[in-house]
């Protein structure tokens, strides 16, 4: 099984064969339009791949439509091969080429399957007949067209000896690439490595055919147990020189191997490949969005290359790395793939050093003590959302270093609610010389009803941008924390002792075991801060007036 390549090839570089069009498209729900299809080759075409399977033109006359635009659009001297896939007939064969001769280097690819499963239940054809079909439609294919591509379908399942007689009539019959693909992403590394050195080392005729680079071996591997990327990067180690991909991995199933990853793995890992691609890596993240977006198969956070999460880090201790040497945390530049540049996402498992940074991107230079009350403070938020945000960040530490004085004080709320009432609430508030004001109002529920009878009394104009509750204990008797993000109107702007900056967003925060009172309190601290904010903006102007009379 562990069958060493003893291979030398004169070529470095392994060819990108895209298939993103083709097997990608057969992802469930991934159909594209022709335009979409011509936006996704011409991209495939700055990525720099150096063939794109466009499409099965005998699947529909669609498809074949759509791929001879493609053929004539991108398939430009200086741009890459388009093939067209077909099934080893004369109907599909002719299709195919109907479709790609408008390309200025066009390819047909034809298959058909060589496992015994197939041969059975599927073809019903003995393998006598499959070598026949195979030697008789490649030369068919050959006729067209001089650059013709061979695959054994259901390779990694086949019986090896039967795999070199069916290969060697395809390059007999004039096929230039053959293409060993593990259909159903069975095999593992080590054995689809030896796979496909055992091809070329016994294929009657290849291996010097090979090693001059008159027939390149492909490989074309899927997903299902999660290895596609590890069994091409074998069979590349095993001599292969071109791979079949897709773009975020999509296709049949769980997909193809994926560009991205198996790319990066030969860039990242030049020491121990010594193999180059034509890839333009810095396009990779821009061609993943698009296919992302026209496919509308959304790219797992978590992905290698192309994920949100990919070159963010949250917790404390890599974040305090990344900040000293970047290599400590990452094996490659985000900005090599095109995506501007690594994150460090604050969270619950952020530490000191990277909230330090971040409070001073955002303008925040905090002496020793103020910096250790804001990191407590962020911790305790952070133990309750998921995601804190800049806004958070600026809300919280602009909270501490401004402390308003209470313009209002809540004093009691009241709620009438359920199925068979219209909401109304009834809340008595406390102003600064102790006299109370009493408001009734109705809502779509018993929050907004609370919230209109606090702004009959406080009556000064703002939005409510942000409503959040949640329970900090457990149980039914847990306490709700519920934050406010309000906007006020003209004049409410609060200036930002460290930065300078203006805003008119006041955060409030209520905390009680009845959410109803909890928001109130929220609601009211907002708005003692709006209130406070505009009191300090008309002494500002008053102070100024008076100077500039004086
Ligand atoms: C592993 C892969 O990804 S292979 C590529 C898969 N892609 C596609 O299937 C493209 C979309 N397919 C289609 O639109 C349709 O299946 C078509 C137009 C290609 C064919 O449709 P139909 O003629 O209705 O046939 P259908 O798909 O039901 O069955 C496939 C036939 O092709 C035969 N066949 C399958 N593979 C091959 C092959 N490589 N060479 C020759 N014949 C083949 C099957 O044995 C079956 O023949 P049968 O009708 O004599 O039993
Ligand atoms: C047609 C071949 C290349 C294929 O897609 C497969 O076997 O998965």
């Amino acid at each position: 099984m562990s069958q060493q390549p003893t291979i030398s090839i004169e070529s470095d570089v392994v060819r990108i064969f895209d298939t993103t069009l083709r097997d990608g498209e057969q992802s469930p729900g991934a159909t594209l339009h022709t335009h979409e299809k011509i936006e996704i080759a011409k991209q495939l075409a700055r990525l720099n791949v150096d063939v794109i399977e466009a499409g099965f033109p005998a699947a529909s006359p669609g498809d074949l439509e759509a791929v001879a635009a493609i053929a004539r659009t991108v398939g430009t001297p200086d741009g890459p091969i388009i093939a067209g896939l077909a099934r080893a007939n004369r109907d599909d064969i002719s299709k195919a080429w109907e479709a790609v001769r408008h390309a200025a280097k066009p390819r047909i690819h034809t298959f058909i399957a060589t496992s015994d499963i197939h041969l059975q239940y599927k073809l019903r054809m003995t393998r006598e007949e499959v070598v026949a079909t195979t030697r008789e439609m490649v030369a068919f294919a050959k006729q067209f067209c001089d650059d013709v591509e061979f695959s054994p379908e259901d390779a990694g399942r086949s019986d090896p000896r039967f795999l070199y007689e069916v290969l060697a009539a395809a390059v007999e019959a004039g096929a230039t690439t053959l293409n060993i693909p593990d259909t159903v992403g069975y095999t593992v590394p080590e054995e689809f490595g030896a796979l496909i050195a055992g091809i070329i080392e016994n294929t009657p005729g290849l291996k010097p055919k090979v090693e001059r680079g008159e027939v390149i071996i492909s490989v074309h591997t899927h997903n299902d147990l999660g290895l596609a990327v590890a069994n091409a990067l074998a069979g590349v180690k095993a001599g292969a020189r071109q791979v079949e991909c897709t773009i975020n991995g999509i296709g049949e199933r769980a997909g193809n191997c994926s560009l991205e990853e198996v790319v990066m793995a030969l860039y990242v890992r030049r020491d121990y490949f010594n193999l180059r691609t034509n890839i333009v890596t810095q396009e990779i993240y821009r061609t993943s969005d698009m296919v992302s977006r026209y496919t509308g198969i959304v790219v797992q956070p978590n992905k290698a290359i192309v994920g949100a999460n990919a070159f963010a880090h949250e917790a404390g201790i890599h974040q305090d790395g990344m900040l000293k040497h970047k290599r400590t945390y990452e094996i490659m530049d985000a900005a090599t793939v095109g995506v501007p540049e690594s994150r460090l996402v604050l969270g619950k498992h952020s530490g000191r050093h990277a909230f330090r940074v971040r409070l001073e991107q955002l303008g925040f230079h905090l002496n020793k003590e103020q910096l250790n009350e804001a990191f407590r403070r962020f911790k305790e938020l952070a133990d309750k959302k998921k995601y804190v945000t800049d806004a958070d960040i600026m809300a919280l530490v602009g909270d501490q270093l401004y402390q308003p004085k209470e313009t209002w004080q809540l004093v009691r709320v009241q709620v009438l609610a359920g199925n068979s009432n219209i909401p109304t609430a009834t809340v008595t508030l406390r102003d600064e010389e102790g006299r109370e004001q009493t408001a009734t109002a109705i809502g779509t529920g018993p929050v907004d009803a609370c919230y209109r009878a606090i702004r009959e009394i406080v009556r000064v104009p703002n939005n409510l941008l942000e409503y959040s509750v949640q329970s900090v204990t457990e149980g039914i008797d847990a306490v709700g924390d519920v934050t406010v993000r309000i906007r006020g109107g003209e004049g409410s702007e609060r200036v930002n002792p460290q930065t300078g900056s203006r805003s008119s967003v006041y955060i409030g925060r209520g905390v009680d075991t009845d959410i109803i009172v909890a928001s109130a309190k929220a609601y009211v601290q907002a708005l003692n801060k709006l209130l406070a904010a505009q009191s300090d903006a008309q002494a500002e102007v008053v102070i100024k007036a008076e100077e500039t009379t004086a």
